[in-house]
């Protein structure tokens, strides 16, 4: 034992941590420049050995910054089976994360003790990577963490962040859901996505071509070695491919999502539909441009509507008594939750910003469909339900109909990646159920019409005096503000506005919605007055919209 700390010790020295710098585990992991991720990355690795000592399975590392510059990085531990890393955890990566070098040893200890851990157990680590200049050496100070403890590694080197949680999963379910190798990946998720499509009718080139944005990174990549699996039936045409352009630098999944128009290195034609990644492809997003130019978004909410109908009427053709649930966040658009509770009458909850919240609130159903409005999402089928499902299947008693929506349910179970949200999988599985109902993505668009929206920030001295409850709809802190955004949001039709602190960003964030862009806008703008007058807004008053 003492040889170990002797090694963590003489290694942490090659890892230096800047003195006073103070790091947060937040809602996506460590994130900052990468310039002051070394140290961070080491420790990660040292808390990934001992998270699996303590757990006895495969824990997964992955470097990457999603979303955010080329210039940063990021880390995130992943979970047995897939999962986040576990709350509890998260604390103690805070707290390993800014130990000073000479109590480094002192705080590894506690969290030893803390949590009878058994130092003489084996650990495996699972490391990946994204396509930042930083990954390689950044991964590197993980690899050796893991060492220093005397875990042993598999690193995967360039992978997605839901390809490695597919693959901590594989190893701990003893490849159970699938061989956790990237060929394994490909081949279930290939073989399930031409299952469902290559008995679908009439369907012409038009319908089997799609522009992918891979957002310069990662997904770009990978959708290249996917391609000769699902040429077939799905002609990928992909831009933003990483070979000139820079990391999520006017393209992928936040940019349009935000800016609300095409990538750069798009060119939109009418009624073709397109995608975007994000900078580690667990996110995604679709758009068109209509017959008079105008452009038009398809985010998580209409994502998970998409997905929700299907299965819900597979269910009903297979006359399956499962109980389908969707999970939002307060950011979800009003009018998807209206169409998801009054006409396609599913359960619909809702949670606080964060995937790892989302993800625990779908444990709870049958069959759960969670996305943030951004594009993070997934489906998760309890066991039970898939057992009902693979049951049905070969049960040699029932009809065609039923039969032929049991396969196309358990074909669509093998197409998803139940770990996490995944752009790959989601977008396989919504070219599939665009397919096999013979849907246009105008079609698709149309099942119910967004209500204009706008998101603002808003700096203050300190975003903690906001707290706030009901899934973060309503602030209990600071006094009167909620009061104030009551009366604001009165004077607009069919209107909704909250605010909360990001866990990610030094800001406030503001939601409105109304029956107008402009009501929206104006709302915003209203509410973001509110939070600086009375949260402690920073520097000049916010501007208008307009
Ligand atoms: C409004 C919004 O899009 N918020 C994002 C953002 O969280 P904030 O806590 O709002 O900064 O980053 C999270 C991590 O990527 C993501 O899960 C979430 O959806
Ligand atoms: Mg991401």
């Amino acid at each position: 034992m003492m040889a170990q700390f002797e090694e963590v010790s003489v290694n942490s020295k090659l890892h230096p941590k800047p003195e006073g710098l103070i790091m947060q585990y937040g809602t996506a992991g460590f994130r900052s420049n990468a310039k002051h991720l070394d140290h961070i990355m080491f420790r990660m690795g040292l808390l990934a050995t001992l998270r699996s000592k303590k757990t006895k399975f495969t824990i997964g590392v992955m470097v990457t910054a999603s979303h955010n510059p080329e210039e940063d990085n990021g880390v995130k531990l992943i979970d047995p089976m897939g999962e986040m890393v576990a709350v509890e955890w998260e604390i103690y990566a805070t707290q390993l994360a800014n130990a000073e070098q000479d109590s480094l040893l002192h705080e590894l200890k506690s969290i030893i003790e803390a949590e009878g851990i058994d130092l003489t157990e084996p650990a495996y680590v699972f490391v990946g990577r994204d396509t930042r200049p930083s990954s390689a050496s950044l991964s590197q100070a993980v690899v050796d963490g893991v060492c220093s403890l005397g875990g042993k590694i598999l690193d995967y080197g360039l992978v997605t962040t839901p390809q490695l949680h597919y693959m901590v999963c594989c190893c701990n379910t003893k490849s159970c859901y699938g061989s956790a190798t990237l060929e394994g990946y490909y081949q279930k998720l290939s073989q399930a996505f031409l299952q469902l499509t290559h008995n679908v009718p009439n369907r012409t080139d038009d319908q089997k071509r799609l522009v992918v944005d891979g957002a310069n990174g990662i997904g770009a990549l990978k959708m290249k070695e996917l391609e000769p699996f699902i040429r077939s039936e799905l002609q990928v045409l992909l831009s933003n491919d990483g070979s000139q352009g820079k990391l999520n630098h006017l393209c992928g999944a936040d940019y349009v999502k935000v800016q609300q128009k095409a990538p750069q290195g798009v060119t939109l034609v009418e009624g073709e539909r397109c995608c975007s990644f994000d900078g580690d492809a667990d996110r995604i997003v679709y758009y068109y441009t209509d017959s008079k130019g105008s452009f038009h978004l398809l985010d998580g909410d209409k994502i998970a509507t998409l997905i929700s109908t299907f299965l819900k009427e597979l269910l009903t053709q297979a006359e399956l008594n499962l109980q389908i649930a969707v999970v939002q966040t307060a950011y979800a658009n009003g009018s998807s939750t209206r169409y998801l509770e009054d006409i396609m009458k599913v359960v619909v909850c809702c949670t606080k910003t964060g995937v790892k919240h989302l993800h625990h609130a779908a444990q709870k159903y049958d069959i759960g469909v969670y996305f943030e409005a951004n594009g993070h999402g997934t489906v998760l089928f309890s066991k039970a339900a898939h057992k009902q499902i693979l049951e049905l299947v070969k049960d040699p008693n029932i009809n065609d109909e039923r039969k032929h929506a049991a396969k196309l349910l358990e074909n669509t179970v093998n197409l998803i990646n139940q770990t996490v949200g995944d752009a790959i999988s989601d977008m396989m599985l919504i070219e599939a159920v665009l397919a096999i109902r013979g849907m246009s993505v105008q079609d698709w668009d149309s099942i119910y019409t967004d209500l204009p929206n706008r998101q603002l920030k808003v700096t203050v001295s300190d975003r903690r005096v906001i707290d706030t409850t009901d899934a973060e709809r309503r602030a209990v802190t600071p006094g009167g503000l909620q009061d104030a955004i009551d009366a604001l949001v009165k004077k607009y039709k069919s209107a909704r506005a909250f605010v909360r602190p990001s866990g990610t960003e030094d800001v406030v964030r503001v939601y409105a919605e109304a029956d107008s862009q402009e009501s929206a806008d104006c709302l915003a703008h209203e509410v973001s007055l509110a939070v600086h007058h009375l949260a402690g807004g920073v520097g000049e008053k916010p501007k208008p919209l307009h």
